[in-house]
């Protein structure tokens, strides 16, 4: 169906190693939480998840496949990528910009036959977006945009989605909408995300990632503890259960309550990484 793993994965730019021995995996039709601070290699990943980057060790492979042996059109086939920020030609319509993602399944000059017109709809409909169809690309609002980028990935009917940051233009209503339809998917999705608390809410399993590496990786409230969060994050957390739905909470404590040394967070020792490393 659509199990991603990566195996030693590494990347380097100009001699600084970005990616450093890599190893995840996420699971068919699961939610995958990438974690960790600014620069830590979340998008990076995603980049050489999506065959975007080259790794320069190392294997990422989709069910059994290793992705260096599938080609374009294939890839185009079963993978939508969101990325942060895209921007579309500005004349373009939301409605243009969501049938790209029929251009895999039709030939170059093909009209949309009513299968590629009714996936176009659903997708609309599915990301609130329906009665701003015709509207250009550039009077649309930062969260309209990134609505309008997971549309064109659903109309591609992906079996796998990787999506960067796909929350931080939504206001909370639509970020509840995206990840609660992101849940509701049958597709393996790959997400990098910043706020914990929608971490721990919607992901199956999260990978935390700093400096390159994989610190921990597992389910939600065994990745979520005060002691990872503090060493990587450098942020002294409070983590409960929210008493009306039982899901994990992160409560942050005020910077006089937070221990003097920590911001920045060092690279944790293994022993600190409690939880399963790689999974
Ligand atoms: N092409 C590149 N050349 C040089 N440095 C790069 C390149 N791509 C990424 N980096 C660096 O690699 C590190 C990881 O970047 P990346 O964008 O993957 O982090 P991130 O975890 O997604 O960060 P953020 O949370 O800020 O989006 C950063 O220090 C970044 O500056």
């Amino acid at each position: 169906m659509g199990r991603i793993t990566t195996t030693r994965l590494s990347w380097s730019v100009k001699g600084q190693r970005l990616l450093d021995g890599i190893d995840m995996a996420a699971h068919d039709g699961k939610v995958t939480g990438l974690l960790g601070p600014n620069g830590s290699g979340k998008s990076t990943l995603l980049r050489l998840l999506a065959g975007l980057r080259r790794p320069d060790t190392g294997t990422v492979r989709y069910d059994d496949s290793d992705l260096a042996d599938l080609g374009r059109r294939v890839l185009a086939r079963r993978l939508a990528v969101v990325e942060q920020d895209v921007t579309a030609h500005h004349h373009v319509t939301v409605r243009q910009v969501v049938e790209l993602g029929r251009t895999p399944f039709r030939g170059r000059f093909d009209a949309l036959g009513e299968h590629d017109r009714r996936t176009v709809e659903a997708a609309l409909e599915r990301t609130d977006l329906t009665d701003r169809q015709d509207r250009s690309w550039h009077t649309l609002s930062g969260g309209e945009r990134q609505r309008a980028q997971l549309a064109r990935a659903l109309a591609q009917e992906p079996r796998e989605i990787l999506l960067d940051e796909p929350t931080n233009h939504l206001d909370i209503r639509h970020q509840f909408d995206l990840l609660d339809l992101l849940t509701s998917l049958d597709v393996t999705c790959v997400v990098a995300l910043h706020d914990l608390n929608l971490a721990a809410r919607y992901c199956d399993h999260l990978v935390l990632l700093q400096h390159g590496t994989v610190v921990a990786a597992g389910a939600p409230d065994s990745v979520l503890t005060p002691e990872l969060i503090r060493s990587v994050y450098g942020v002294e957390v409070l983590v409960d259960r929210e008493p009306a739905t039982g899901a994990l909470r992160i409560t942050y404590l005020p910077t006089a309550a937070r221990p003097a040394a920590a911001v920045g967070g060092g690279r944790p020792s293994r022993s600190e990484s409690g939880p399963q490393r790689f999974s």
